[in-house]
């Protein structure tokens, strides 16, 4: 006997939290429960807005489908919705064990908010990387916060995201600031340009390594070794099913390229999800995964150490049930 519900969570954010420019007041998604016979396996279906194509609506319409698909018997194949095809899959390879238990917690910190805080922080870290944002402000300040925390913290490593919003000259004047002793220490720099051709050139130029994250999203992408590029980045609620999110993984490593399990903003189900997905498949890479304080409440399953309360399944809305 199978059976699935749909249920819809709505966390409140922290105050602060923009994405492309428009503030996100509540984060909110969709939570599969699948069960067969005595199995039982969960899933989150949650379009980033401002990121995912999909509405939340779309997502649950489509979810639908494949559900009566597969309550009727079948293997539905993957949703085209991204965050469909995530959600669905790994409330299947939950439900067959074949999502390994076995979590990376590790979440490679976003480094915001007051200095002395944050260096206690970093200092207290067993794997030194973390992750700062920068093209927000000017490139001389991003290059000194860079410099300033190489400098303060002899083994920490960095990643970098601008997101795309540099003009190669612009990604230039940041390069000078930062001491070229330090820049080795920097692990990657994500999508540094507004195009891939620029984002190559600038890595080249400038011995700073780069990463595709949102290029990773676009239709003409393919994973290869360049000159520049170290990594890629895995959205998987942006990108589609776990077995495109292996296939991608694969060719990554097959490219000598890393690749990095990272958060769309997914409620602390999905964030735990990730976790177990990066330790079985990227395990020498620390994910990306530091976005559950964004929020104000964590949903179903706790993430270790958090101290956020918690919405249990009686306090979600049920959506659709068969
Ligand atoms: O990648 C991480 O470390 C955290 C996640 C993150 O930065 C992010 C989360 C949601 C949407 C976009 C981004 C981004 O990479 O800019
Ligand atoms: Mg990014």
């Amino acid at each position: 006997m199978r059976g699935a519900t749909l249920y819809r969570y709505s966390v409140p954010m922290d105050a602060g939290v923009v994405l492309r420019d428009q503030r996100l007041q509540r984060r909110e998604g969709l939570l599969v429960r699948l069960c067969e016979d005595e199995r039982v396996g969960w899933g989150e279906i949650a379009p980033l807005p401002a990121f995912s194509r999909e509405t939340l609506d779309e997502a649950q319409q489509a979810a639908q489908r494949r559900l009566r698909d597969w309550l009727a018997g079948g293997e539905p194949p993957d949703d085209a919705l991204p965050s469909v095809a995530f959600g669905l899959s790994c409330a299947l390879a939950e439900l067959t064990q074949r999502l390994p238990e076995t979590a990376d917690y590790r979440k490679a910190p976003l480094c915001s908010g007051d200095p002395d805080e944050l260096f206690a922080r970093l200092q207290a870290l067993d794997d030194k990387v973390a992750k700062v944002k920068v093209g927000l402000y000017e490139a001389v300040r991003d290059g000194m916060i860079v410099n300033l925390l190489l400098e303060a913290l002899p083994d920490l490593r960095l990643r970098l995201d601008a997101n795309r919003s540099w003009t190669r000259p612009k990604a230039d004047s940041f390069a000078r600031y930062v001491n070229p002793a330090l820049r080795p220490r920097i692990d990657f720099l994500e999508e540094p340009c507004k195009t891939r051709a620029e984002s190559l050139a600038f890595a080249q130029h400038s011995g700073i390594a780069i990463a595709w994250d949102e290029s990773v999203r676009e239709a003409d992408f393919r994973v290869r070794a360049e000159p520049g590029v170290r990594a890629i980045v895995i959205k998987p609620t942006l990108i589609g099913s776990l077995t495109r999110c292996r296939q991608l993984i694969e060719q990554a490593h097959q490219a000598g390229l890393e690749a990095v399990i990272s958060s769309s903003i997914e409620s602390s189900l999905g964030l735990s999800q990730l976790a177990r997905i990066a330790h079985w498949l990227t395990p020498h890479a620390v994910p990306g995964l530091d976005t559950l304080d964004l929020m104000r409440a964590q949903v179903l399953r706790r993430w270790p150490d958090s101290a956020l309360p918690l919405q249990t399944v009686e306090q979600l809305e049920t959506v659709w049930r068969s």
